[in-house]
């Protein structure tokens, strides 16, 4: 079997309710929960991902979005190298709150290349309050990737994981930090490259 060439750390953040865990859930075990339970503290999994032949490691956070459930919220950020900001399509509150997590993810994340994915959950919702410009617009102006997803159908969750991924590996010195100087690229794809792992940026505290 390939070596992981690298161990990707993400957060998922946004307003408690938006469909975190339910996008979590649905990536890593392609399954939803109608009664989803409030995230207490920090959940996490460990998914493994094919990316242009090379395998990656992505240990996935997922925070309480409510405010009593959060603690130790520095360690969350510590070396995150993607985050994926949430909101609900149905629920404009939970996009006007993107710009306080904008300011936290600003406050506590180490990296300063960050890769940041803005997702509007929840479009197989009949009840629309944030059509897909304002996300555009929003995104674009915080310099965010974008997509619109739903957890219940499974609609463009497997594509916004794998779009935050493919720019993270595409980002140097995001991921392969000075040790791995080791002329890896990806799609390389003889032995050589392969037995690079991951070096600094994988703590995942
Ligand atoms: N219709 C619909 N409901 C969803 C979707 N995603 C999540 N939900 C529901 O929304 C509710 C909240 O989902 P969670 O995944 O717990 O939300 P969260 O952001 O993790 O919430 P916290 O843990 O409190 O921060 C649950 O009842 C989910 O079943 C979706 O895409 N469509």
């Amino acid at each position: 079997m390939d070596d992981v060439i690298a161990t990707l750390k993400i957060l998922i953040i946004g307003e408690a309710g938006v469909g975190k865990s339910s996008l979590l859930l649905r990536f890593t075990d392609d399954q939803f929960d109608p009664e989803q339970s409030a995230t207490i503290g920090v959940d996490f999994k460990i998914k493994t991902v094919n990316v242009e032949g090379n395998r990656v490691k992505l240990a996935i956070w997922d925070t309480a979005g409510q405010e009593r459930f959060r603690t130790l919220t520095p360690s969350y950020y510590r070396g995150a190298q993607g985050v994926i900001l949430v909101y609900d399509t149905s629920k404009r509150t939970s996009f006007d709150k993107l710009e306080n997590w904008l300011t936290e993810l600003r406050t506590y994340c180490t990296k300063r290349d960050v890769i940041k994915m803005l997702v509007g959950n929840k479009i197989d919702k009949d009840q629309r309050e944030v059509d897909t410009l304002t996300g555009t617009n929003f995104a674009r102006r915080y310099q965010m990737l974008f997509t619109e997803c739903s957890a219940k159908t499974c609609d463009h969750v497997q594509d916004a994981f794998d779009e935050l991924v493919h720019k993270i590996i595409q980002t140097p010195g995001l991921w392969d930090t000075e040790k791995s100087n080791s002329g890896l690229k990806i799609g390389e794809r003889d032995g050589e490259a392969k037995a690079s792992s991951c070096y600094g940026g994988c703590s995942l505290i």
